[in-house]
């Protein structure tokens, strides 16, 4: 019955100079160029199926398990787009017409401000294009899925170019995932529930009611020439500092809207306390953070003092019941902190981290054996991988 299916992976990225607001809401056309990393997929990633189904068959979407509606405008202008270009490269109108079905799944916290969106269509616009053949750049497609997803469609570290048409908003690697090894990321869960308030929606009200979001907006050029000649040059410590202070930006531009978005929590703010402690301490810059719309921190540092950073974290900020703090790459040994820990002036908030994701820097979206992880089986109805 099933005619064909493809399966494959699809990356997070954090952005280090941030998306926040757009010019054409529909199209989604930023305010601003933005700037990410993208993770690697063996710790974070989303996994999607698509497939078309026999004539007569109900097309249907699937996230986390669960059915969504495949007519929610965001995911039926993503299947719409890649249709629609397969149709001008000249893929079969017969297989274009077929009804589709699609699964999702992520393999973290979604729509917690960990960048769900942009892993999810991402994968779903991989996915579609590569079922129907689509050739050349689709970034621009998961673009209108959700905005950042555009920056997940490459590995390494990419840039997105505001543009000002469909056509010009796109995403560009910048420089490609083995071009800074021994970065290392420590994705830090203080909540992993939906945010009160969604990216989209906040940023429409941060564009209508701040009155600092036109000084941030001529402020990112700038920003995004810095970093890119720090990435270039491994300058961690420029990229961390132009990172953090984009981060502080934005989220100072999230209480300067009215009414005011509170992504970040006491836990948030301890951790950034902490960041700049550890730095004072250890005598250098080693250490960075960026938040996007939640509470949960993005920690980065270098792969020598990786351990040293995932313990001090585990030793102020987890349960101390949690065996397993550290999911993904796992440090390869646990470090005493106790000195380092009578140094830092931060007191400790028990429970305040989850559990942390390691990682590293990744590449772009990846095919993997249908046969063997499809979400879907033959007919297109749901397989429970849970
Ligand atoms: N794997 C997926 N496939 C398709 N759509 C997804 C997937 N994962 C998440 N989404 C969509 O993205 C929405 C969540 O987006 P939202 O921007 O609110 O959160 P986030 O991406 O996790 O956080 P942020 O963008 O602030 O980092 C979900 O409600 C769903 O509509
Ligand atoms: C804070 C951010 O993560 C915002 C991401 O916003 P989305 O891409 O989720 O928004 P939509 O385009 O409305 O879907 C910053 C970033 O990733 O650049």
């Amino acid at each position: 019955m099933s005619s064909s299916g493809v399966t494959l992976t699809a990356p997070v990225n954090i952005a280090l100079i941030k998306y926040w607001g757009k010019l054409d809401e529909t199209a989604i056309i930023p305010t601003n160029d933005s700037l990410s990393f993208t993770l690697s997929q063996d710790d974070m990633c989303a996994t999607t199926t698509a497939m078309t189904v026999a004539r007569g068959v109900k097309s249907k979407f699937w996230l986390n398990g669960k059915e969504m509606d495949l007519g929610h405008p965001r995911i039926r202008a993503v299947v719409e787009e890649v249709r629609k270009i397969a149709k001008v490269q000249g893929t079969d109108e017969t297989l274009l017409d077929l009804p589709v079905r699609i699964a999702s799944i992520n393999n973290f916290p979604t729509a917690a401000g960990l960048a769900s969106s942009a892993a999810g269509y991402a994968a779903a616009t991989a996915a579609l294009g590569a079922l129907y053949g689509v050739k050349g750049d689709l970034s621009r497609i998961a673009r209108i899925g959700s905005g950042s997803a555009c920056r997940s469609i490459s590995g390494g570290f990419v840039r997105w170019i505001a543009g000002s048409t469909s056509e010009d908003s796109i995403a560009v690697q910048v420089a490609p995932e083995n071009h800074w090894p021994s970065l290392r990321w420590l994705i830090c869960v203080v909540r992993a529930t939906p945010k009160a308030v969604g990216s989209t929606e906040g940023m429409r009200r941060t564009i209508q009611t701040s009155p600092l979001m036109p000084a941030r907006i001529a402020s990112v050029p700038d920003k995004i020439s810095a970093i890119t000649k720090a990435i270039q040059e491994r300058n961690f410590r420029a990229m961390a500092e132009l990172t953090m202070q984009d981060s502080n930006q934005f989220h100072a531009i999230c209480l300067d809207t009215f009414p005011p978005l509170f992504y970040m929590n006491d836990v948030s703010h301890r951790i950034i306390d902490f960041v700049h402690d550890y730095n004072r301490v250890k005598g250098s810059l080693i250490a960075g953070y960026t938040f996007d719309a939640g509470p949960n921190a993005c920690l980065f540092t270098e792969q020598e003092n990786f351990d040293e950073l995932a313990s001090v974290v585990e030793a102020l900020f987890s349960d101390g019941v949690e065996t397993d703090f550290v999911k993904g790459m796992k440090p390869e040994r646990k470090v005493d902190a106790s000195k380092l820990l009578d140094s830092i002036n931060v007191q400790p908030i028990k429970g305040g981290i989850k559990y942390a994701i390691g990682t590293k820097l990744g590449g772009g979206p990846r095919k993997i054996d249908h046969e063997k992880f499809s979400l879907l089986d033959a007919n297109g109805e749901l397989i429970d991988r849970a």
